[in-house]
């Protein structure tokens, strides 16, 4: 199977196609032959998620549902990062329609990957700390280059990860690690996290990262699509309940807590550490 896809993937006959994209912040191949698309978050230097961003995730999450897509490799473009997380100049100062509108995007494009009934593997080339752990953790399957930190470290910025970014930690680490976790703001390196498993291989470089992504959905293609899917959504039925029964919460939490006058010290002495490093 590995020769088969090496030959589709580098072969002289090359059937990847670039999928048409409203804007070059994703750059999206589908590989004719397998159906298996790379998506590649494209927003330099760090992939930080503003809302533009989101929405073109979320446009191609949806253009796939019409597509003949077998499963998706989420990456990134960016040498060292695979996402920020959420762009902090969303959260810094906005007005209260433009943060509704960006916490909006976050939840739908959360839905559609979480919920996504192909296979689906991040082949995390860098930090991803968390929104970018988010992301990583709503594929099914996570590979990660050495030496690099992931996980939610919202408390050490003074934010709070919210209610469903917990439960997609909870349900792949375990209450016990997650509570841990998400108090302390861990953010874990590569290998730590391969340990606890919130990542479930380490890969020794990109090419390695990226072997292992189609080896992973080699073997996923070989089951039988619908009964994976049920059983995959079956899983995570609850999860994605728990936020969709309660988005407008969710989005008030969201805007209420962003609007304190201490969180937005905290987001300006950050983003200003940030800009002196
Ligand atoms: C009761 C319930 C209440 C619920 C309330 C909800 C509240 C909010 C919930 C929020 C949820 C999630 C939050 C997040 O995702 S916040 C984002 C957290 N991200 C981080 O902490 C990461 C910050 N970045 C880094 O640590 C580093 O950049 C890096 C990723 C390790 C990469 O390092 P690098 O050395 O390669 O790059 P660096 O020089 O640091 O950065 C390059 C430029 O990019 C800017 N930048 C970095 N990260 C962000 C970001 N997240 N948003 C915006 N901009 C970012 C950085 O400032 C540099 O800019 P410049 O080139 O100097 O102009």
């Amino acid at each position: 199977m590995f020769v088969l896809r090496q030959c589709l993937t580098l072969g002289t006959k090359s059937s990847v196609r670039n999928f048409a994209a409203a804007t070059n912040l994703v750059n999206v191949k589908i590989n004719e032959d397998t159906g298996v698309v790379i998506m590649e978050l494209n927003k330099p230097p760090v992939n930080s998620l503003n809302y533009e961003l989101l929405e073109a995730m979320h446009r191609t999450l949806v253009k796939l549902e019409n597509e003949r897509c077998s499963g998706m490799i989420l990456t990134s473009s960016s040498p060292n990062t695979f996402s920020a997380g959420l762009d902090l100049l969303e959260m810094y100062k906005p007005t209260v329609d433009k943060a509704r509108k960006f916490w909006g995007m976050l939840q739908n494009t959360w839905i559609k990957l979480y919920s996504a009934p192909y296979p689906t593997v991040a082949a995390i080339n860098g930090h991803s700390p968390a929104g970018g752990c988010l992301l990583a953790m709503s594929c099914e399957y996570r590979i990660m280059v050495p030496k690099k930190k992931i996980g939610l470290n919202e408390t050490q910025l003074g934010i709070v990860a919210p209610q469903w970014f917990q439960d997609c930690m909870k349900n792949i680490i375990g209450s016990r690690q997650a509570e841990k976790a998400l108090i302390a703001g861990t953010l874990f390196s590569s290998e730590e996290a391969a340990k606890i498993g919130l990542i479930d291989e380490l890969a020794t470089d990109k090419e390695d990262l990226m072997k292992k992504a189609h080896d992973f959905m080699d073997e996923q293609l070989g089951l039988p699509p619908l009964a994976r899917s049920t059983v995959k959504i079956g899983f995570r039925k609850d999860t994605l309940n728990r936020l969709i029964n309660s988005r407008e919460v969710d989005t008030k939490y969201f805007i209420d807590f962003i609007f304190q006058p201490k969180v937005q010290e905290s987001l300006e002495m950050y983003l200003q550490a940030l800009k002196k490093k």
